[in-house]
């Protein structure tokens, strides 16, 4: 690599998984995705969840008025377009996906197994018995976002994903072959390959501290709160494969950041909270993971094109430039009622940062 400045101007990006959370945490969160973001999917896995198109609408509206209420520039709130998901329970009914279809807001469905992760405890016990409303969800083109670990609790954590795969999401797939599934926030070079092999219909997104990080980050000369989400990071081999994958140009790997903000107590406790805060200096993030392998020149690709052709949305006409002056993570971000949020990598230098 030489030394001289380099600059990077990219189409800019969306985030096709996000958590913005409700209430006070929106005034920290909202302003944070739309400085780097333009359309963004909204997890549902509020309490209680979005689970309905009128959920989603005042969930929307809530931080519409967030942003107008924010300090950041106007062109950034011009462009800033949240996108709304579904949270699945056992309860959803083809009533409810339709409805959500024709409403132009609800982009997607969320599938979290029940007790998989943060505020899952709603999700669906039974993933194959819910034939009817997967079918609704084909016939109007609306996609399946997944939580791909199953839940028993005799399956290692380790595992989980894996086991996700092979017992579940093969089915859903056999059953339901036009269905767009994405598999979110990968870990694992069996998902990586599992996704390769399907049809276009399927894909997924990865985080950057799941082609950054690995367990031995999590857990080597000290046990880091902030490096734990769900699913948990995996070995280095894993690590690199979804690097690879990444950064190999393939349109089905796309930006999901699966920003999850927990105030910093919450994380650094005796039972701390699942899941990174990235979603301020997520773009400084992912051009440091693809240029420590000479890939920078892909990026633009899974930031800014291939999750838009995904869901059958133009791209952005405006852009963003990244140039390789380094930059320091804060350690940590003001968060509502006097907390914090500590965001991932905090107080480390990257070498990228956002122009201007
Ligand atoms: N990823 C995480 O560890 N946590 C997410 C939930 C999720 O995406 O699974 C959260 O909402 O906190
Ligand atoms: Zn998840
Ligand atoms: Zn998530």
């Amino acid at each position: 690599m030489n030394n001289s400045i380099r600059e990077l101007t990219l189409l800019q990006p969306d985030d096709w998984h996000i958590h913005l959370r409700n209430g006070d945490a929106l005034a920290t969160t909202v302003p944070h995705a739309a400085t780097s973001f333009n359309r963004v999917i909204c997890m549902p896995n509020l309490v209680p969840p979005v689970k309905n198109a009128d959920d989603a609408r005042a969930y929307r509206e809530r931080i519409l008025h967030q942003l107008a209420d924010s300090n950041i520039s106007a062109d950034r709130k011009a462009t800033f377009d949240p996108r709304m998901t579904l949270y699945m329970t056992d309860h959803t009914s083809v009533q409810d996906i339709e409805i959500a279809a024709k409403s132009g807001i609800v982009q997607a469905v969320k599938l979290y197994p029940a007790g998989a992760t943060t505020n899952s405890a709603d999700g669906v016990t039974d993933i194959l018995a819910c034939a009817d409303v997967f079918a609704a969800m084909e016939k109007y083109n609306l996609p399946l976002l997944l939580h791909g670990e199953v839940t028993h609790a005799h399956v290692d954590i380790f595992d989980r994903e894996k086991r996700f795969l092979d017992e579940v999401l093969v089915q859903i797939i056999a059953n339901f072959p036009i269905l767009k599934i994405v598999l979110e926030h990968i870990t694992t070079s069996d998902a990586a390959d599992f996704v390769l092999a399907q049809g276009n219909q399927v894909a997924a997104t990865i985080t950057p501290q799941h082609m950054m990080l690995n367990r031995n980050h999590l857990l080597l000369g000290g046990i880091k709160p902030h490096l734990y989400c769900l699913p948990i990071l995996k070995r280095e081999t894993h690590q690199k494969a979804l690097l690879n994958v990444a950064t190999s140009g393939s349109s089905k790997f796309f930006l999901g950041t699966d920003s999850a903000p927990h105030a910093t107590d919450k994380k650094e406790a005796a039972c701390g909270c699942a899941g990174c805060y990235s979603s301020p200096t997520a773009l400084p993030l992912y051009a440091t993971a693809f240029d420590s392998i000479g890939k920078i020149d892909k990026l633009e690709g899974f930031t800014s094109r291939f999750g838009a052709e995904f869901y059958g949305l133009p791209v952005n006409t405006n852009t963003v430039t990244l140039i390789n002056t380094p930059m320091q993570v804060p350690t940590h971000y003001p968060y509502f009622d006097g907390s914090t949020l500590t965001p991932l990598m905090a107080g480390e230098t990257l070498p990228w940062s956002i122009k201007g």
